[in-house]
């Protein structure tokens, strides 16, 4: 196993105030709490918890720091007036237990920030509210205007209404993407762990590592998929694939225990922090495409066609199109191949599976003159379009 990295500042260690600057100098914040940081042992939701986080994140507000939290907890907090005697595994009592529960969750927030006379927001995301531009559009508008009234949005997936094919599943990637949406400076990630340990922190010999500058830092570090109490979703493994949504978006994060939140946003060098690495900042929507969407089908390209949209940016144009897999239909989000299977992007495709076939191999301008000037269209127009990890020319 190799040495963790260390925190190339005086923030080393737990106990001394260090100024993390990229925390401290923050005007808006986005932090994630897990369900395992709500709850008590036995799985139902813990009040005086949540009064907690309401007290930390209200003295920031109160220092003039815009603050979005991302809640998860709502299944944890259906499962006693469901009746249930642990987190169901269904997606139907899921469901329904989030209903019951995300109700409830906001009237704890809520009566806790008012304490503070400070005004609870619930939103309520889906992955298609993300990617489709309108809904996008009216997210982003919505949450800049619950910031400029003052009030604290509180965010969490619409679990309710998603089905596994359109569900974003985990919070923590959930509260990347929401940190680039609202153009936040920091990302503070809350959970039952103090920090990333370079394995698992039950062990005695593991060791906790102070600050991630590269994602290289992280080769063999014993990444856990499941937590410790079977309340939270991802394990650690979600919570490192946020940080890195996040910080190559160009927002540093922070990954640390609920009970370090006051320590955390005074920017101590407690938990993990994962340094931001943005050369361009991505639109939001392709980033949302990146990480939140599942493709419901594939294109595969011609190399000319690859190296057009891998190289060149370009839209995809059905000539460069030689199979279609899957069914999908127009406006869903599609894998662009090359003939050896390799994802090189993902996009919006603009027809479904079945008219595909007939335009495959064609020019735009044959295709408009043979079948009218709607089929001039782009398969995939390069707005719709965002390459994938290693396609990147
Ligand atoms: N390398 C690691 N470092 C720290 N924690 C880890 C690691 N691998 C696995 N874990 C586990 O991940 C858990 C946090 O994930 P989870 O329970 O899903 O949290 P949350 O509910 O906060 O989202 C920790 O309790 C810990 O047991
Ligand atoms: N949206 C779900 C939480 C999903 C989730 O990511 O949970 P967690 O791993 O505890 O952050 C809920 O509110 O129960």
């Amino acid at each position: 196993m190799r040495n963790a990295p260390s925190e190339p500042s005086s923030s080393e260690g737990n106990d001394a105030p260090t100024g993390r600057t990229e925390v401290t100098g923050a005007a808006r914040v986005v932090v994630k709490v897990g369900s395992s940081s709500l709850t008590a042992p036995e799985g139902t939701i813990d009040r005086e918890r949540i009064g907690e986080l309401a007290d930390v994140l209200a003295e920031r507000r109160a220092a003039g720091t815009e603050v979005v939290l991302v809640s998860s907890g709502a299944v944890a907090a259906g499962i006693v007036p469901m009746g249930l005697a642990r987190r169901p595994r269904d997606l139907a009592t899921q469901q329904a237990a989030a209903s019951v529960g995300q109700g409830l969750l906001i009237a704890h927030y809520t009566a806790a920030l008012a304490r503070h006379g400070l005004t609870a927001a619930q939103v309520l995301l889906t992955v298609e509210d993300m990617i489709r531009r309108v809904q996008h559009r009216n997210a982003q508008r919505t949450l800049r205007r619950l910031l400029d009234i003052g009030a604290m949005p509180i965010v969490n997936e619409n679990d309710t209404v998603a089905t596994h094919e359109i569900r974003f599943g985990d919070n923590d990637r959930l509260a990347a993407l929401v940190a680039h949406l609202v153009r936040a400076d920091a990302l503070v990630l809350l959970s039952d762990v103090d920090a990333l340990y370079d394995g698992n922190p039950a062990r005695p010999d593991a060791r906790r590592i102070g600050y991630i500058a590269d994602p290289a830092d992280l080769d063999g570090v014993d990444i856990g998929s499941a937590g410790r109490r079977g309340v939270g979703t991802g394990g650690m493994v979600t919570k490192v694939a946020s940080a890195r949504i996040a910080t190559e978006a160009g927002v540093p994060t922070v990954l640390t225990s609920a009970s370090n939140a006051r320590a955390a946003l005074a920017g101590e060098g407690v938990g993990t922090l994962f340094a931001a690495r943005a050369r361009r900042r991505p639109s939001t929507r392709q980033l949302w495409l990146a990480h939140a969407t599942a493709a419901r089908g594939s294109l595969v390209l011609d190399p000319g066609a690859v190296r057009a949209v891998a190289g060149g940016r370009a839209s995809l144009l059905p000539a460069g199109v030689v199979k279609v897999e899957g069914d999908f239909s127009a406006g869903d989000p599609v894998d662009l191949r090359d003939e050896a299977g390799a994802a090189i992007a993902r996009g919006l495709v603009n027809y479904d599976a079945g008219e595909i076939p007939d335009l495959m191999g064609r020019s735009t301008r044959w295709l408009a003159r043979e079948l009218g000037p709607e089929y001039e269209r782009e398969i995939v127009h390069r707005d719709d379009l965002v390459l994938l990890a290693g396609a990147r020319a």
